[in-house]
């Protein structure tokens, strides 16, 4: 596989996936039709937030299966459109957590002490010691805004070093907020007027994006301002004329609105901002983590296992997927047989566990099935885009469980509907790893899933069998298994036959024309070879 890596990452990661064999191909500060060209046969791409992953570069990357951010946010990816493309996006929420709080902490007495200030000074030759009366954090509020990971970590830093926590942050109840011995307050003004330092640690989203505007900067009265986590959610000019003209002291700044160099930002020019150029996660320890961290990921991704920290892929839980990894097949193949049965435009799906499986947290073999569904239609569809897929096309999905299982140990059942139409699909494993289809629309049958099937309808009489048989013969297609099942004597039968290559059509038609078949249906479950 081919790895593309657009923005600087520590060498532990890339050989993580140089050792597992796959080519890693580095390309810097690529961007337009370069990034486009480089994507193009790339199977994954590692960025951090130095490249913009818009549409366009996952237009042009038909082979892209994970995009792998070695950090944590994802504001410069474009994940609706990721998963529009089926392709996973993951970052590496942990390995530079703490680096980011010790950078927060660093220019937090930075600003406070306006050390880069007077370091300037006195480099240029002179003792401004008159020049500088600085504030203590002791016995100082801190208002952290979004007591996530890096808020928490902060926050714990600060409060040993003698301050009072203020958070305001929508999401977390009261109880979280005490536990890092913070006071969580229902206003974003409230926590900015009541502290003398504020911090910032919400990702940029678009409830995000200027939250600190000129009223919450009048808010924040006598405040230093950190912002170590995203440029847009500051308004700059509004920040500029808030330090040049009060009330806010200064400013500690490790993110832009405009990045890599903020060359029109106006806060440049002001003498008590603070800035450094997005270092909060550039340690060595944080780099190697979040390399490492992404670049097996992306190795999970290539094996099809669960990728932990997706963010558009449904979840699974890794202890548990080596139960619920052979069902993934079950599902897509009892999906596959139930869409290309029923034929007609498909409005519902539901998925129904029973036994063992029924235990499990189903998200992914749910999408399984969904993919198993939407593939005779769609070209390029797997378990990342075909939830979205579902409701883009305002397909009802329900997902139902129930503990016993009449003769199986698990037993997956994906019904396709339109209207009043539906028809059901059983899968199962027998001896836990043998795929079998058992029940195809009430009929109970035992047939393996592979390849080209056969589904014939016909009116259970003498001789129906052996003319199929004699059809097939003629035609040249070898028959290498074949499963009969029949509501009553004489009734109407359903028989499944596993064909080692496709039924031609002259074939279909001499079956037809006998008035005792009901209907053939010719099912592919081998996307290489499907007509297309
Ligand atoms: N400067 C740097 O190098 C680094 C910057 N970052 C930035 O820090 C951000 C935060 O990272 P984590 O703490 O790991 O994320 P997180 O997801 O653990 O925490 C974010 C917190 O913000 C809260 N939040 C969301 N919307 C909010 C709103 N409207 N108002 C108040 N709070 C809100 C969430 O409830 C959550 O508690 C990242 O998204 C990234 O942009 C992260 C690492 C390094
Ligand atoms: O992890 C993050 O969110 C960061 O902001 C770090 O960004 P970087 O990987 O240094 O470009």
């Amino acid at each position: 596989m081919k790895v593309l890596v657009t923005d600087p990452v520590a060498d532990a990661g890339i050989e993580t996936l140089r050792d597992a064999g796959h080519e890693v191909v580095t390309g810097y500060e690529l961007e337009g039709a370069d990034l486009l060209d480089a994507v193009a046969d790339a199977n994954a791409l590692i960025v951090r937030s130095g490249t913009e992953v818009t549409a366009e570069v996952f237009e042009a990357a038909p082979e892209l299966v994970i995009v792998g951010r070695a950090g944590i946010g994802v504001d410069n990816i474009d994940i609706e459109a990721a998963t529009d493309h089926g392709v996973v996006v993951a970052n590496a929420p942990e390995g530079n957590v703490r680096a980011a709080a010790e950078h927060t902490v660093a220019m937090t007495f930075a600003a406070a002490r306006s050390i880069p200030q007077a370091h300037g000074r006195l480099k240029d030759g002179e003792w401004a010691k008159g020049d500088y009366l600085g504030r203590e954090v002791n016995n100082k509020t801190l208002g952290v805004v979004g007591l996530g990971r890096v808020g928490q970590e902060v926050a714990k830093r600060l409060d040993s070093l003698g301050m009072d926590l203020v958070v305001y942050d929508p999401y977390i109840n009261e109880e979280r907020a005490a536990q890092f011995g913070a006071e969580l307050v229902d206003e974003l003004t409230d926590c900015l007027a009541r502290s003398d330092f504020v911090t910032i640690h919400t990702p940029l989203l678009p409830e995000t994006e200027g939250m600190i505007g000129a009223e919450e900067l009048e808010a924040m009265g006598d405040a230093y301002l950190i912002n170590c986590a995203r440029g847009g959610i500051v308004d700059e000019p509004a920040l500029a004329e808030a330090i040049e003209n009060g009330p806010v002291p200064g400013a500690a700044l490790d993110v832009f609105a405009e990045e890599p160099l903020p060359e029109d930002s106006p806060l440049l020019d002001v003498d008590d901002v603070i800035v450094t150029p997005h270092l909060g996660a550039s340690t060595e320890a944080a780099q190697e983590n979040v390399a490492v961290d992404t670049a097996k990921q992306v190795l999970a991704a290539f094996a099809g296992e669960p990728v932990v920290n997706a963010l558009n892929a449904p979840s699974v839980d890794e202890s548990a997927f080596p139960r619920i990894e052979p069902y993934l097949d079950v599902a897509d193949t009892a999906g596959r047989i139930a869409a290309q049965l029923l034929g007609e435009r498909i409005s519902g799906v539901e998925v129904h566990y029973e036994g063992d499986i029924a235990d499990e947290k189903v998200d992914l073999v749910t999408a399984s099935a969904l993919k198993g569904v939407f593939s005779p239609l769609e070209y390029e569809v797997n378990a990342v885009n075909a939830p979205q897929l579902a409701e883009d096309r305002g397909i009802e999905v329900t997902e139902s469980k129930t503990r016993q299982a009449e003769d199986f140990q698990s037993l997956v059942t994906v019904t396709v509907k339109d209207g009043d139409a539906e028809l059901s699909v059983c899968g199962t494993l027998f001896a836990g790893d043998d795929p079998r289809i058992v029940r195809i629309d009430g009929y109970r049958v035992d047939a393996r899933p592979y390849g080209h099937m056969l589904v014939a309808r016909n009116r259970d009489e003498p001789g129906v069998i052996g003319l199929i048989g004699t059809v097939l013969g003629e035609a040249g297609v070898n028959i290498a298994g074949m499963f009969n099942a029949r509501e009553t004597i004489g009734g109407e039968a359903l028989t499944v036959y596993n064909l080692d290559e496709r039924l031609p059509d002259d074939a279909v038609e001499r079956l037809l024309d006998d008035d005792r078949i009901i209907s053939v249906d010719r099912i592919v479950l081998d996307d290489a070879d499907n007509g297309r």
